[in-house]
């Protein structure tokens, strides 16, 4: 799908290109007074900027919906742990695949966590380079950003195995990243990303779940992508760890919020999946 600049195009997007907000509200605005001293009065001219460089980058329902503003990790039940884990731990490490502009990891920052513990991975370098004009910190983050093709795995060389190093990451955040492809394809994903988390960690994050598991259209034409419910995601991982020698346990909740049943990529069965697989083996 080509993404334009012209704004009255109907190729500029599907139905997932939203008008410019006229608001910003809290976590992400904080973020930006806070961390990246944005003035307040500059803050919604300053996220319409980014989402349109972003969109016109990639144009995923995430960017041109603003999904982005809305901070998630910090909603997990067990973020608060996660922080104090990669506060206290010296040689801590957290892996946030498919970061996109690497909001959350400017949150866990701006908590506490010293940057040069926390690693951003995404296909798309563009979007991670935008992160340092949203966040404004290229002079101080301390973080790596790896340009990666999770499906590539170790063919990728160095670039993926030192991912590996000592044993995987305590943390791995991974948000609205499976539900982006078929059910086959996040069975790939899940048993590369398997070798990236040591015994012991842990993957948190949210997608789009449904109360009705299978498959809806994907954002590529005539693509499909597979929600889960927590059953399914549990099966899921009970088949990576098959595959890979390893054992998961999955822990989930869904609910509605940031739902909206009429948006072009939700409907009635559509739920937030929020998750915490734990690396048993
Ligand atoms: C829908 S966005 C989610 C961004 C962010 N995690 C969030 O929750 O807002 C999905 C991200 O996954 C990245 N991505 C897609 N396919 C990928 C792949 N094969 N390997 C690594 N990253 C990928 C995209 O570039 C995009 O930044």
């Amino acid at each position: 799908m080509a993404a334009t600049n012209d704004k009255s195009s109907p190729k500029r997007n599907r139905g997932w290109y939203q008008d410019d907000l006229t608001e910003v509200n809290e976590p992400i605005r904080r973020l930006l007074e806070s961390y990246s001293k944005v003035p307040s009065s500059d803050v919604v001219q300053h996220v319409n900027s980014i989402r349109e460089r972003g969109f016109a980058a990639n144009p995923y329902p995430c960017i041109g919906l603003y999904r982005f503003t809305n901070l998630t990790l910090i909603t997990h039940s067990l973020y608060d742990r996660i922080v104090s884990r990669l506060m206290t731990t010296d040689d801590a490490t957290y892996l946030d695949v498919g970061c996109c502009f690497g909001q959350d990891m400017r949150q866990l920052v701006q908590d506490g966590v010293p940057s040069a513990r926390l690693t951003g991975l995404d296909v798309a370098g563009p979007l991670m380079e935008l992160g340092y004009e949203f966040f404004l910190d290229r002079e101080t983050l301390q973080s790596r950003f790896v340009v990666t093709d999770v499906f590539q795995g170790p063919a990728q060389g160095a670039v993926w195995t030192e991912l590996e190093e000592r044993g995987g990451a305590d943390v791995m955040h991974c948000s609205a990243f499976f539900h982006l492809f078929t059910l086959e394809r996040q069975i790939a994903a899940a048993e590369q990303l398997s070798r990236l988390v040591k015994k012991g960690g842990i993957i948190v994050g949210r997608q789009m779940g449904s109360v009705k598991p299978g498959d809806v259209p994907a954002i590529q034409d005539g693509s499909v992508s597979y929600r889960h419910n927590v059953e399914t995601f549990n099966a899921m991982w009970r088949e990576v760890g098959e595959a890979t020698s390893t054992r998961w346990e999955v822990e989930g909740t869904m609910d509605m919020i940031g739902i909206n049943p009429n948006s072009p990529v939700e409907d009635e069965n559509s739920r937030r999946l929020l998750f915490t697989v734990s690396r048993v083996e």
